[in-house]
């Protein structure tokens, strides 16, 4: 098949899905068709966890409520295939679950549009079979029900786990499809993990190769979705990500749209799913993140206070490839840059290098990545990094500290700052706690004072966020 005719499609559809409780196995269906040519179906497979006792049928009906939503947001993966203008859902949708979907759709493919090149995706239009669904009757989750723990195998999520342990939450460790990493950190917390699998269709790498057009997609609304399915097929309590303040920020404005690479780890996102989940399933309070008010230079700094995961601790995305995944951190890209640098003011050089296998620091080679990093002369990468003003409070930090500050590549990068970036990180609150968060308030509030020092109330079972 050639590219024109792959994507010569005009329209994407989520057919349906199946779910076998026997299995846990659900099958996602999905087709893009078009005049003149045959369709292209595709089938993703995902494998719940079984529950020892079979759930009754109120925990089944929100399960397939979820897995409704699941279908529409694994959908991107194979809509990216062509893009087309138009998309059919075959569920009836309420308003809030229609404005996840869209937003998954426009949004979370913001920087797949962009970097090929297609403002419709921007406006995309779903459609759902005309009406309102049945209701569900509302389930506000019982929060002292294990948590499910969403582990990436990076620091992030590592801080998450240990902050509920240290609160007696009791959490199970959640991933979706671990690799060697995320079982290595799962070993080193000692608690008993669960896992869901999830299979791409190998059509879509066909595909791929023969010249479908291609890129990023929100795979946190993917996994997220997949977490809270398997908490409500297995009776467990909320998922708890470990998703930051500076997931929110944008990399740049494209046709007066924010583009985030991280979009689906964003605030705007995690409100979303928490409103689509309440009406569409009826579940309240089934979906937050722990370390919203976090910047991750903060975070860095919480992981320092333990060296339990040094060994195992992965956050380079290369470690996570479908295929040819590197075993730790590859040392050369940005996530692995910006991560060197928000864990260095925290902890001693020598902890560092043994993490990393190497000291980036060192590496005249990595300056014009650091400089990526501290804005200048380009856009926050494509990648999973926080602010530029996290990266030059770090430098700032590095430059005034005598282990660093006769190094080399720090002092290129300090020159190449601007002064009026090293003004605005003295004022800067990146250790300070800010913004919305849906913390629910029995939940411990990770790196504030303590809870009555806590600026902002707790998140509602409504689903408001605190500020
Ligand atoms: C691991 C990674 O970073 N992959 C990104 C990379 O993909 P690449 O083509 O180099 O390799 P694979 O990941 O092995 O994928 C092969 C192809 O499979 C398709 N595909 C894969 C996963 C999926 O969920 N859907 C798919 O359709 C796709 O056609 C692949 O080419 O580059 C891609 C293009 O930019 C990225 O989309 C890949 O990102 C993964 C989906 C991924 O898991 N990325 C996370 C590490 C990530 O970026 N997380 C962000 C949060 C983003 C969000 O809003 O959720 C973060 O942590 O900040
Ligand atoms: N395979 C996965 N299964 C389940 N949840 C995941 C998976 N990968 C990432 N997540 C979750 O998605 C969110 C974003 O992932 P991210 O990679 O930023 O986190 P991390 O791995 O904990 O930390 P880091 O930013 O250091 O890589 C986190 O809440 C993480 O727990």
């Amino acid at each position: 098949m050639s590219a024109d005719e792959i994507r010569g499609r005009d329209l994407f559809t989520a057919e349906g899905y199946h779910l076998d409780p026997r299995t846990g196995t659900v099958e996602l269906r999905y087709a893009l068709t078009g005049p003149g040519v045959a369709p292209l179906r595709f089938t993703e497979t995902v494998t719940l966890p079984v529950p020892e006792t079979a759930p009754g049928e109120d925990a089944l009906r929100r399960t397939h409520r979820v897995l409704e939503l699941l279908l529409i947001a694994a959908g991107v993966s194979y809509y990216k295939v062509a893009a087309p203008a138009r998309i059919a859902l075959p569920h009836r949708l309420g308003a809030a679950a229609r404005a996840f979907a869209t937003a998954v759709y426009t949004k979370g493919m913001g920087e797949f549009a962009y970097r090929n090149e297609l403002p419709h995706v921007l406006t995309v239009a779903l459609t759902p079979p005309d009406g309102e669904p049945a209701s569900v009757p509302s389930h506000a989750l019982d929060l002292d029900l294990r948590p499910l723990s969403a582990v990436g195998g990076g620091k992030d999520s590592i801080v998450t786990l240990e902050a509920l342990r240290d609160a007696g939450r009791d959490p199970v460790p959640f991933s979706v499809n671990p690799n060697g990493v995320i079982r290595a950190v799962n070993e080193a917390s000692g608690l008993a993990a669960l896992a869901a699998r999830r299979k791409i269709d190998p059509l879509l790498f066909e595909v791929n190769q023969a010249g479908a057009l291609n890129g990023h997609v929100p795979v946190t609304a993917v996994n997220s979705l997949i977490a809270v399915a398997t908490a409500a097929f297995n009776g467990l309590g909320p998922v708890v990500m470990s998703n930051e303040r500076s997931a929110s920020d944008p990399n740049l404005v494209w046709h007066g749209v924010e583009i985030n690479h991280q979009w689906s780890k964003g605030v705007e996102a995690e409100g979303l799913l928490r409103d689509a989940l309440a009406e569409h399933a009826g579940l309240t309070n089934a979906y937050f993140s722990l370390l919203r008010r976090l910047s991750e230079l903060h975070i860095a700094r919480l992981y320092a206070a333990t060296d339990r995961y040094d060994d195992v601790v992965t956050s380079c995305n290369r470690a996570f490839l479908l295929h040819n995944a590197t075993a730790r951190w590859c040392g050369d890209c940005p996530k692995c840059r910006f991560v060197f640098l928000a864990m260095a003011p925290s902890m001693n050089r020598d902890r560092l290098r043994r993490i990393f296998g190497t000291d980036l620091l060192a590496d005249e080679a990595q300056i014009p990545g650091f400089l990526e990093l501290l804005g200048v002369d380009a856009h926050k990468p494509w990648e999973c990094v926080g602010e530029v003003e996290e990266c030059v409070v770090a430098l700032d930090l590095l430059r005034k500290s005598p282990e660093w500050q006769d190094e080399p590549v720090v002092k290129a990068l300090a020159d190449a700052v601007p002064g009026s970036a090293w003004r605005t990180a003295s004022h800067s609150d990146v250790f300070t706690p800010g913004g919305p968060a849906f913390v629910p308030e029995t939940y411990p509030r990770v790196g504030e004072q303590s809870r009555s020092n806590a600026p902002d109330s707790a998140a509602t079972s409504a689903g408001g966020p605190s500020a």
